[in-house]
């Protein structure tokens, strides 16, 4: 994958191959040379294990009293009770990620409680593909290759399952996993490629649309928050809106200062 964001030329501009064969015009604001990317990809991979030893040593009680805390602070919020349809990821715990059992059985509940439509991931090809469908039970979701929990493609009734690229209505938030962020929006993720893409694509087709762009918001431990400039980050990294910890929630762009009600 890495040597897929190197430059190749065509007709004189300075092209980044993306997968499928695509190409993204590098422009001043989007552009890292093949050496720059070589560089940020060594120090993000470095950064990657130094967070998951930090991730191992949490004490388990510490860290369940923090996911409850996170969910406790998303269920509570006019922002989340607001909104209509979401985007959120099944939570890992061998990956010592936030949990969102809580969450996702919350937004699951039958009507009238459960009144918001949810998208999950479910991984499609190693390119750094990855569709977000909707389901309505957590009987929905079969583990995957890596013991990750997602939707079968197709439902009980044999229906395929919405994918949210394909949907008439907007998603109002996402809350997005990640390995660490910082208090500018920088996301270190586990290096798939999978939500910088996704993110990407979602965000082309409510341009598209016109409609307003979702709250990106990640959910994070406090020992995951780490200093402005430790974070690397490629032209192709999506920052985030917002960030959820136990300490509360930390807007970070105007749409969030706007939205959240802080
Ligand atoms: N819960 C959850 N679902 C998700 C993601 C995620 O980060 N969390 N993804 C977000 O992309 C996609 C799947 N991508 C993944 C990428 C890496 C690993 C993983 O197990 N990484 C190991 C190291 C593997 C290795 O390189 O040796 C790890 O981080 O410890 C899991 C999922 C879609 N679904
Ligand atoms: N919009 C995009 N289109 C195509 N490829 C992308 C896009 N965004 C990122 N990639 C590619 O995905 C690969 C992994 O990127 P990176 O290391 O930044 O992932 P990450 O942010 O840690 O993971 P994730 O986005 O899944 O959380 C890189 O090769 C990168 O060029």
């Amino acid at each position: 994958m890495r040597a897929a964001a190197k430059g190749v030329l065509v007709s004189g501009q300075l092209y980044a191959q993306q997968p499928y064969g695509m190409l993204l015009r590098m422009t001043s604001t989007n552009c890292n040379t093949g050496d720059e990317l070589d560089a940020i990809f060594k120090q993000k991979k470095a950064l990657r294990t130094q967070v998951r030893k930090t991730l191992k040593a949490i004490d388990p009680s510490l860290r369940s009293q923090q996911d409850k805390a996170i969910q406790d602070i998303i269920v509570g919020a006019p922002w989340f009770k607001s909104s209509r349809g979401l985007c959120a990821y099944i939570s890992c715990s061998a990956l010592r990620e936030v949990d969102t059992s809580k969450l996702l059985s919350h937004i699951l509940q039958p009507p009238p409680a459960g009144d918001k439509k949810l998208y999950v991931p479910r991984v499609e090809d190693k390119n750094s593909h990855m569709r977000m469908l909707n389901i309505s039970r957590i009987d929905d979701l079969v583990a995957n290759s890596m013991n990750i929990l997602e939707p079968t493609p197709v439902d009980a009734d044999g229906n395929a399952r919405q994918d949210v690229l394909q949907a008439n209505d907007p998603v109002d938030i996402m809350l997005l996993p990640g390995l660490a962020f910082d208090k500018s929006g920088r996301r270190l993720g586990r290096g798939g490629g999978y939500y910088d893409t996704f993110l990407k694509n979602y965000r082309d087709l409510a341009e598209t649309r016109n409609w307003t762009q979702p709250l990106l918001v990640a959910l994070s431990y406090s020992q995951q928050i780490l200093d402005d400039g430790v974070i690397p980050v490629t032209s192709t990294d999506i920052p985030v809106d917002a960030l959820v910890s136990p300490e509360g929630v930390i807007p970070i762009s105007s749409a969030a200062f706007d939205r959240m009600d802080l």
